[in-house]
């Protein structure tokens, strides 16, 4: 008898349903006939209902969404020129509320060069690191406020919360992660010569922490370093445990120098199993190329790839990634240029539906 996983997709912004719609193709391709029934119930939660009704994300979508396995997301936020929509209104009352209520965080994303994949490194081959970016705390928090706003005198602050519990906990779990993998690293990213206060908090946190995991070899870089060391050196990373601003920061910049922002993954995890979570690509909802088929669906199908990891499907998980490394290792400018969304999409679910599963080919 299969499994039933119930997942909530919400497409959202912009190239969001174009990229969701390849990922779910591609998710089927991968389970078809296995022993895992994906029940896909969708969200139409985004810039386009928040214009027609007011509504960003209710307390009713959140308890629908709450009852789900896991939750794919494509990408949220409008036009920023739109000026209903400014000040980040979708992507801070649908995305990071979303987060928030269900406790994702460990922000997951991995950066792997694929063979064949056009990257400015020099020496791409070697880089294979994950960022594991605190998803519910720091300066995301919206604590804050202006004094004699508009005025010349105005004063704007915005306050990152860092806690000891949340700290350690994702610390915790970015060391668990660094001792399973080959090189056994991790690189605290922080800016502890100028945020004296949570530097302090992460730095002392990550030097208790290290005491557990012997075998795990411990580093540190600012911030503004690693921005160098990544572009410049980046095979010396392994797994980065940063806060949830510069690992934003960090990851676009992972995602460019690793064959382009349409390749990169992530997951919001909840790591305790107390809320689904939430996979999406690690790009916007693009406004500048939505609605023309030129996204590339290939962040959004391995952040499927996550999904499936999570949920324990590893068959199906390790399928999608090789039909996708294989579709990269056939891309070449010219190709990559002349497909569309759907067409990289479909590409992609045949390779799936052609690789053999270990028991298909038994
Ligand atoms: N997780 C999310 O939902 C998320 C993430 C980032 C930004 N946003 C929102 O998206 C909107 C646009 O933000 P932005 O322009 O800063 O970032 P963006 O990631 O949407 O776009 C940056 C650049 O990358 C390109 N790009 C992005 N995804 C691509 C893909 N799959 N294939 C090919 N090219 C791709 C875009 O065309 C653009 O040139 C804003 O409202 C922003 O707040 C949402
Ligand atoms: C849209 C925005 C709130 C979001 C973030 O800053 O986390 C995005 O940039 C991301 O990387 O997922
Ligand atoms: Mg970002």
């Amino acid at each position: 008898m299969s499994r039933t996983v119930k997942l909530a997709a919400i497409p959202g912004d912009g190239i969001g349903p174009e990229v969701v719609a390849e990922a779910l193709k591609v998710l089927r391709a991968a389970t078809d006939g296995g022993e895992v029934d994906f029940d896909v119930t969708e969200f139409s939660l985004g810039a386009a209902r928040f214009k027609a009704t007011g509504d960003i994300l209710t307390d009713s979508d959140l308890a629908a969404i709450s009852t789900h396995d896991a939750i794919l997301l494509g990408a949220v936020g409008g036009d920023p020129r739109d000026p209903e929509l400014r000040g980040g209104i979708i992507e801070r009352g649908l995305l990071l509320k979303l987060r928030f209520a269900l406790d994702h965080y460990v922000n997951l994303r991995p950066t792997k060069v694929y063979p064949g994949v056009p990257s400015p490194l020099s020496d791409p081959g070697a880089v294979d690191f994950v960022v594991v970016r605190e998803g519910t705390e720091g300066p995301y928090v919206g604590n804050g406020g202006s004094l004699r706003t508009g005025t010349p005198h105005e004063i704007a602050n915005e306050v990152s919360v860092n806690t000891a519990y949340g700290v350690e906990r994702v610390v915790r779990y970015a060391f668990e992660l660094a001792a399973k993998r080959p090189a056994h690293k991790l690189t605290l990213v922080h800016k502890t010569n100028v945020l004296v206060f949570s530097g302090s908090l992460w730095q002392r946190t990550v030097d208790a922490v290290a005491v557990d995991y012997p075998t795990v070899a411990v580093d540190y870089q600012h911030v503004d370093a690693a921005t160098i060391h990544l572009v410049a050196n980046p095979s010396r990373f392994d797994v980065i445990v940063t806060d949830n601003l510069f690992g934003d920061i960090l990851t676009d910049l992972a995602g460019a120098i690793s064959g382009g922002i349409g390749l990169a993954a992530s997951g919001n995890i909840n790591p305790d199993g107390a809320f689904p979570s939430m996979f999406e690509p690690v790009h916007g909802s693009a406004p500048d190329i939505a609605g023309q088929q030129k996204a590339d669906p290939t962040a959004a199908i391995l952040s499927t790839a996550l999904l499936l990891d999570h949920l324990g499907l590893l068959e199906a998980a390790a399928r999608v990634t090789e039909a996708v490394e294989a579709d990269i290792a056939a891309r070449t400018t010219t190709v990559d240029g002349a497909r569309s969304t759907t067409e990289i999409g479909d590409a992609i679910a045949r390779r799936v539906s052609s690789i053999l599963t270990p028991s298909s080919a038994r």
